[in-house]
């Protein structure tokens, strides 16, 4: 039995066999950076962080690569906003970014490449889709023929003559079809530029994908992954380019992940419904933002809101109770003829088989959950009664061993919150002094203290009862 894939392409669920034994070539659409990450472009990368994590535990070694792409129109118009250069805006926002995915504990791929460091390479396939007669120049710009692949649309579905009737040639483009895509786009006047046989020009969005999958995991990959608003067009043009270019299958499985939500609507920049990766990691820890976006399949919407993220917190703390429960259960004396234990094997395939099929971190979660609340029965039994037969403690601590490493295997970091206790009890230390230094009418000290605290946003009151503060 191995892993099962939803293939976007034949849309069924398939055996996993990468094209090469155990080897696993996968590739994934990063961010275009032109702002901080929000809690759908965090989706993406945890999803695909824990497909990669998964095929790593069933003993593949995955290549991963993940772009960046830095030069944009966004980008471009951000960095007129900011008044920086675009290669500043690009580096910001990746510097941003790389921050983000360090504090979701998202491993490092094994390439990161980005598309103003691939310029000659995205020429190289440009110059050959031209020379096979897939793509034309028009004027410094040059597109892609939709009509000379026939397997157009062959991924999100859609016929090629419903797609020419809904399209449009805007105005100055040299387009000979209206469906046709910019593979090379000349540079305006003051936009950046670099060489190519057409002129000053940049690469469009979708050859960045073709040319850089290309040079880092050959002709054929196995998983090409990115969210579902990529399947049209990027992932249909990817598709068109690379094997108008190879004469080979690009991708053998596309897995696409499904969005955060916010009011029945895509969390996006451009609706501005969005919360930033950062503004949730103020209130709630990346594990709390991790098991809420785990929670549910990778393909189903996800609905954003405090309240389910409250639930995760809930749910996170069950977890690390349960986790923390080890040394309890160790310590409790060995007694007892009953020998209740707990088939912690059985849970591990069950776990096992929720996460072959599909990734199913949904219901491997459920898995998890189900063991601790046996396990935490069994244990509040035996604490009770002051002992435990010796098979009991053996499995108590398996579960708790075989919990602990799944989490970790979800990427769960397991960091118990900041111990707030020593802040506090220092806090209370100075009210003391001050208290005594009032008393023997050193108030200039005394105020010192309050004037001090109040910087650091803790505010003194002192009441007939004594003396209370607040933070914050
Ligand atoms: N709300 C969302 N839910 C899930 N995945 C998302 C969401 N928004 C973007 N993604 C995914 O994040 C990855 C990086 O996205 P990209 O930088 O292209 O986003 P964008 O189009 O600039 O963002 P936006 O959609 O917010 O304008 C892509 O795989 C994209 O599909
Ligand atoms: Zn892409």
């Amino acid at each position: 039995m191995g892993i099962k894939v939803f293939n976007t392409l034949t849309e069924k669920k398939e055996e996993f066999v990468p094209l090469e034994g155990k080897t696993v070539r996968m590739y994934v659409c990063g961010p275009t950076v032109y702002d901080h990450a929000h809690i759908g472009h965090a989706r993406s990368a945890v999803v695909f962080d824990v497909i990669r994590r998964w095929l790593e535990y069933r003993g593949y070694e995955v290549i991963y690569v993940r772009n960046y792409t830095d030069i944009d129109d966004k980008i471009i118009k951000r960095s007129r906003e900011e008044g920086i250069p675009w290669y500043e805006v690009a580096q910001k926002y990746i510097d941003s970014y790389e921050e983000d995915m360090r504090a979701l504990n998202v491993k490092e791929p094994t390439y990161k490449p980005r598309v103003t460091e691939h310029i000659p390479e995205i020429i190289e396939v440009i110059k050959g889709l031209i020379e096979k007669g897939y793509a034309y120049e028009a004027n410094g710009d040059v597109y892609f023929s939709v009509e000379k692949f026939p397997g157009y649309g062959k991924l999100s579905k859609r016929k090629l003559e419903e797609l020419i009737a809904g399209a449009r040639i805007e105005p100055g483009e040299g387009k000979k079809n209206p469906l046709d895509f910019a593979l090379w786009k000349k540079s305006k006047e003051g936009e950046p530029g670099w060489e190519s046989p057409w002129g000053i020009g940049r690469p469009g969005w979708h050859i960045e994908c073709s040319a850089m999958s290309m040079k880092y995991l050959g002709e054929t990959m196995d998983i090409h992954g990115g969210g579902l608003d990529l399947i049209f067009p990027h992932h249909e043009n990817e598709i068109a380019q690379s094997e108008s270019y190879t004469g080979k299958p690009f991708v053998r499985y596309w897995i696409h992940n499904g969005f955060v939500m916010v009011n029945k609507e895509k969390m996006s920049k451009s609706l501005g419904n969005f919360f930033t990766v950062k503004e949730i990691l103020e209130k709630f820890s990346p594990d709390v933002l991790r098991l809420f976006l785990l929670s549910t399949h990778y393909r189903s919407p996800i609905d954003f809101s405090t309240e389910r993220l409250e639930e995760a917190e809930r749910s996170l703390k069950r977890l690390l109770n349960f986790l923390d429960s080890k040394e309890v259960i160790r310590s409790l004396p060995e007694k007892g003829e009953e020998e209740d234990v707990i088939d912690v094997e059985s849970y591990r395939k069950k776990f096992e088989e929720a996460m072959d099929d599909d990734f199913n971190t949904a219901k491997a979660f459920g898995v998890l959950f189900e063991l601790v609340k046996e396990a935490n029965q069994l244990k509040d039994r035996y604490l009770r009664e002051g002992r435990i037969p010796k098979a009991t403690k053996t499995s108590l601590v398996e579960a708790v061993e075989l919990v602990e490493n799944m989490l970790k295997l979800l990427g769960l970091k397991l960091e118990r919150e900041k111990e707030e206790g020593i802040e506090d009890e220092l806090i209370k230390l100075l009210i003391e002094v001050r208290g005594e230094l009032r008393k023997r009418k050193i108030f200039d000290l005394a105020d010192r203290i309050r004037d001090r605290l109040k910087e650091l946003g803790i505010t003194l009151e002192d009441l007939p009862t004594g003396t209370v503060y607040k933070k914050g």
